[in-house]
């Protein structure tokens, strides 16, 4: 898919900006705190209805302005699908085609990406919760009935964490039978969960370990565990088996659950584990070992959407390509040379392969404007 341009109003630093976009790569360069970020954050949001770097929509909107709007023109293999997203204080509207979409999970999907960033060098080392949202969001653009399945399963876990705390409180027997209907509840959402992200990890080892192979020079072998909280999740293992298992494991700490007040178990504490050579990465694996796994996590994911929905995601590279040496660089470049429309930004081209300028559409960013493409 190539998105063919796009246009800001009141978002971030822009007050209002036109762009048209080269089909292959576009080069945003300019100073620190310009805007360059904030432009590859428009078309993240544009396409996932949400920012990569915050969970509150109202940074997003400029500073003493009311609403902001992403607009842009996708280009498929089905055709042009013109994109619409409006945020105001009191939330955001999405339309695919000028029609408003009620439910996020009808508009999420229709343009796929892919971003690097620099905290995502940090996946591997990081929080689990960093590696969780990694999963939510990529599950969600390719099987949009994750986002809906994912929002019940944290509506439910809110309500259920407010009655746990409650009977910790007053150890109330009256409770018991409300506890029993809602941790019934979460069992089928977290089992309906954790099954779409077992399956989702199978996909992205299968593109993910020869990624690694290839940038490591065949000497490292990848692999990826998906650490349930609560089942020991077997390949191929049926949604009725992973159900069964969250029932034994419910079982086990309703006692713990009452005491501490909040849910132990489900997929809100999952977490993924990397392995090189079979050590764990995160604690073992050297800066450049931990790269190297972001990396081949993030080619993956290209090379996955591409597999399941039929088209080439748009790849947004932020400030991470001085951050890879030249070897790493010329893979990533190299791999998806005119196959993927690519947004790269950066404070100056030097480390960049000169190559892959000379294809590109270089735009100037300075104090959220940006200046016509220069050849
Ligand atoms: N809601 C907002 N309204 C107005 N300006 C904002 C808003 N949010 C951020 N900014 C401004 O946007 C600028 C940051 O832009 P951005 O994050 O895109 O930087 P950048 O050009 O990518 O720089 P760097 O190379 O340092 O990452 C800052 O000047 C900040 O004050």
């Amino acid at each position: 898919m190539i998105l063919e341009s796009i246009k800001l109003s009141h978002f971030r630093n822009y007050e209002s900006a036109t762009i048209t976009f080269n089909p292959s790569v576009n080069v945003f360069l300019g100073e620190n705190a310009q805007g360059k970020t904030n432009l590859l954050e428009a078309i993240y949001v544009l396409a996932m209805a949400n920012s990569h770097r915050t969970s509150n929509d109202k940074e997003l909107i400029k500073w003493d302005e009311d609403y902001g709007k992403i607009e842009g023109r996708l280009k498929k293999s089905s055709g042009t699908v013109p994109l619409e997203l409006i945020l105001s204080k009191k939330g955001k509207k999405v339309k695919v085609n000028h029609l408003e979409q009620r439910k996020l999970s009808q508009y999420v999907g229709v343009c796929n990406v892919v971003m690097f960033a620099p905290e995502d060098l940090n996946l591997v080392k990081g929080s689990p919760s960093g590696r969780r949202r990694f999963i939510n969001m990529e599950i969600g653009q390719i099987q949009p009935v994750y986002i809906h399945d994912l929002s019940q399963y944290q509506k439910v876990l809110h309500q259920r964490n407010a009655l746990l705390k409650d009977m910790s409180r007053n150890r109330n027997k009256a409770s018991d039978p409300m506890l029993a209907i809602m941790t019934e509840q979460l069992i089928d959402l977290a089992a309906e969960l954790t099954f779409r992200r077992f399956h989702f990890i199978t996909l992205l080892r299968k593109w993910a370990i020869p990624v690694h192979a290839s940038i490591s020079r065949g000497l490292e072998d990848l692999e990826i565990i998906y650490k349930s909280s609560a089942v020991d999740v077997l390949e191929d293992m049926e949604l009725s088996k992973i159900k069964e298992g969250y029932e034994e494991a419910f079982g086990r700490v309703r006692e713990r659950e009452i005491d501490r007040g909040m849910t132990l178990l489900g997929p809100h504490r999952d977490d993924l584990q990397f392995l090189v050579n079979g050590r764990d990465v995160q604690t073992f694996g050297s800066q450049g070992q931990q790269r190297t796994t972001a990396l081949s996590l993030k080619l993956a994911e290209i090379e996955l959407i591409k597999n399941e929905v039929g088209e080439y995601p748009l790849l947004l590279l932020d400030d991470v390509l001085s951050e890879l040496d030249d070897f790493r660089q010329t893979h990533l470049l190299k791999t998806f040379k005119e196959k993927v429309q690519t947004f790269v930004t950066t404070t100056n081209t030097d480390g960049i392969d000169h190559n892959m300028l000379k294809h590109a559409a270089s735009f100037f960013v300075a104090s959220g404007k940006i200046s016509e493409p220069k050849e």
